[in-house]
């Protein structure tokens, strides 16, 4: 085994090296069907520890995952702080450290907020793949942060919307997002007028109350709830959160972690991983909510990605 020093590799090539998150898709499709196959799936993922950092409302999560199937063993380290008003620090950061699962050295440090960012997008339209109605013309993004653009590149690469629409809590951030992606964005000024007919929501914010309602939801569409992951914080109300079928990334973290699954008592169908797996079906008819938290092994899978293409001097 060589000793060699681990190599750093910045957000910018991070970047170069995984310039879409539809890069990801296979190897997270496999990822999530052996995370929900239990043991023999060969995924070791513990429930992320997250430390709270009380006097800045910050937290500090711990990520740790093997893939068998990948031979990769990370631990993403995370950051992240809700709003203030006189901080320039992005709201979320993150660091992958990549080891040699045969001999346990550290062979990489990756920025982790690119890997983030792709890796919960691709997720989020692996869910979509399956759980959107058909046909599906209409997105609509609440949010207009980091997450709201990787998903806005990954799905307007992925599926062909006719229209996009955009929502934030301060419109002049949305208007920022919209004319910044290079195609056509409608920003709207309220979220009832985003949501209304629209097929496929993304709820990206660092709401902690909700801020989509049943109610104005089109039946038979598909929201991907990627914010609220904490258990006391919301992005989306009893009534949608009831009403609808509802997949998860992870019971155990949807249980421990999100609000909206929570406090709304709503029953969880299935694991994302079981509907790839076709153990459960995924019914693209009904009403769908695909509650994402982000697990680990995403991140081991992006990471190895990222190192890979490096080590083959890409
Ligand atoms: N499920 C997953 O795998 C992951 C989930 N996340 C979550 O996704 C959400 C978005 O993350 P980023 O885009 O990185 O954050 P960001 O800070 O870049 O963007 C957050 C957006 O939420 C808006 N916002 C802030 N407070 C709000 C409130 N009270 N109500 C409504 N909108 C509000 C901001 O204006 C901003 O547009 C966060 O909740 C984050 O924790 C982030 C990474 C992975
Ligand atoms: O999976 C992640 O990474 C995160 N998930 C929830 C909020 C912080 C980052």
């Amino acid at each position: 085994m060589s000793s060699a020093p681990p190599v750093f590799i910045s957000a910018a090539d991070v970047e170069r090296l995984l310039p879409r998150a539809s890069l990801l898709l296979p190897g997270l499709e496999a990822a999530l069907s052996n995370f929900s196959a239990g043991p023999a799936g060969g995924v070791e993922q513990p429930l992320r520890a997250v430390l709270r950092v009380r006097p800045y409302r910050g937290f500090l999560g711990v990520m740790p995952a093997y893939s068998a199937a990948d031979d990769a063993l990370s631990t993403k380290l995370v950051t992240f702080y809700e709003p203030r008003g006189d901080s320039a620090a992005p709201s979320h950061q993150a660091t992958v450290l990549l080891f040699d699962p045969r001999c346990g050295a550290l062979r990489a440090v990756l920025d982790g907020a690119v890997i983030t960012a792709k890796r919960t997008a691709a997720v989020s339209a692996i869910a979509t793949k399956l759980l959107m109605p058909r046909p599906a013309a209409v997105l609509c993004i609440l949010g207009a942060g980091v997450q709201a653009r990787s998903h806005y590149e990954a799905f307007t690469e992925l599926f062909d919307f006719t229209e996009v629409r955009l929502w934030n809590r301060t419109e002049q951030r949305a208007l920022q997002l919209a004319s910044s992606v290079g195609g056509a964005v409608r920003v709207c000024g309220t979220v009832r007028d985003a949501v209304c007919g629209a097929d496929v929501i993304v709820t990206v914010t660092m709401a902690t109350a909700p801020i989509l309602f049943g109610e104005w939801v089109k039946p038979g569409a598909h929201i991907n709830a990627v914010g609220a992951s904490r258990p006391d914080w919301r992005e989306l109300d009893d009534a949608l959160m009831k009403s609808s079928v509802l997949v998860v990334d992870s019971r155990e973290a949807a249980l421990a972690e999100s609000g909206d699954v929570i406090l709304s008592g709503a029953e969880i169908f299935a694991e994302l991983g079981e509907l790839l797996k076709g153990t459960k079906p995924a019914q693209p008819e009904k009403t769908t909510v695909f509650k994402s938290l982000g697990m680990a092994v995403e991140d081991t899978v992006a990471a190895k990605f990222v190192y890979d293409a490096w080590s083959a001097g890409n």
